[in-house]
């Protein structure tokens, strides 16, 4: 593995999952692999469990890191090429990159879409632009369109708690996930839906799960990341003997970034819980309280958000590990 920005970048997405599970059982067994090493990690964005897991991942490999916020701390990108720097931009990010390219051995970038111009969105221009000029490995730390640690912590944590049993999996019987679109005030990237959708359609073609996304109308995914998905308007109907349900909000695509109105309560409660098989839910985090998901959820016995955030740690270890493994 030589770049890490989403499920395409692995070529057996079930040995990733059990080599991450293993580093959990055992997170010191490879302390002195990334020993001399070091992972620079640059975010154009906020974050907490991408900053905290990835550093603290690194250190179980013996890495050391440097953590860059550009947003706050770095200058001014400029990311189109032939132009005159005569405006507010005061550094290329061809050298930018390079630079960063030649303190750290591996580095991991997080870049927002801005959620304006879907093609510049889509086309990860400024992600591509910095793989290309920094020279070493990258690991996506969420891009325009996909969130790869997010998606490959939330198929461990489903895999840790599958609730078929053995020999009910010898006949073919699956755990139904259904990704659940959500209420927000804001408007949200389509990234970590998108690389769920990856991840989980991926999954369902190995016989691992059954995978349904519900949104509203207008709020479909884009084609590329849903294909064999079954896609449904309407969330009790999609969650009905539910095993997991993945909450979260998002912007809609087809109407760029846009908030649009919908009927129908979208948000996830013990009501609707119980239309599920006792459903276990999940959520990326950061979540809003009471108006993503309930409270009632959130604190309650089928939440798995903090596990599902804890397994960040063994995804990101999991990941680095196979990078170093490769240089
Ligand atoms: C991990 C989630 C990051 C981001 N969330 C917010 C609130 O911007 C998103 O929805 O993509
Ligand atoms: N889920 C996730 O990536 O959280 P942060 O944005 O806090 O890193």
């Amino acid at each position: 593995m030589n770049l890490f920005t989403s499920v395409h970048d692995v070529t057996d997405i079930k040995q990733l999952v059990a080599d991450a599970l293993a580093l959990k059982a055992n997170p010191y067994a490879h302390n002195t692999l990334g020993k001399n090493k070091t992972l620079g990690l640059v975010f154009m964005n906020p974050s907490l469990r991408t900053r905290l897991s990835t550093q603290k991942a690194a250190m179980n490999l013996g890495m050391n890191v440097m953590v860059m916020n550009m947003d706050k701390d770095g200058w001014a990108l400029e990311t189109q090429d032939g132009v005159v720097m005569n405006g507010n931009t005061t550094e290329h990010i061809r050298e930018a990159a390079a630079v960063m390219g030649q303190y750290c051995d591996i580095l991991g970038l997080r870049s927002f879409p801005k959620l304006k111009d879907r093609e510049e969105d889509y086309s990860e221009g400024f992600f591509n632009k910095f793989v290309q000029f920094c020279g070493v490995p990258v690991i996506s730390l969420e891009s325009a369109t996909r969130h790869p640690l997010q998606s490959l912590a939330d198929l461990i944590t489903i895999v840790e708690t599958n609730p078929v049993p053995i020999e009910q999996r010898a006949q073919g019987k699956k755990p139904k996930v259904v990704l659940a679109w959500a209420p927000h005030v804001k408007p949200l990237p389509q990234a970590v839906p998108n690389s769920f959708a990856e991840w989980m359609c991926k999954a369902q073609e190995l016989h691992m799960i059954e995978f349904v996304i519900a949104q509203p109308e207008g709020f479909e995914l884009a084609d590329e990341f849903t294909k064999g998905a079954e896609i449904v308007h309407n969330l009790d109907h999609a969650i009905t003997d539910a095993d997991y349900v993945y909450v979260k909000n998002w912007s809609s695509y087809k109407e760029y970034g846009q908030i649009l109105p919908y009927e129908g309560n979208w948000m996830m409660n013990n009501e609707k819980l119980g239309l599920t098989n006792n459903a276990k839910v999940m959520h990326c985090l950061p979540v809003r309280r009471d108006l993503e998901l309930a409270a009632e959820i959130l604190d309650g016995p089928n939440s798995l958000v903090i596990q599902e955030a804890g397994n960040r740690l063994w995804s990101a270890q999991a990941v680095l590990k196979a990078l170093l493994e490769n240089h």
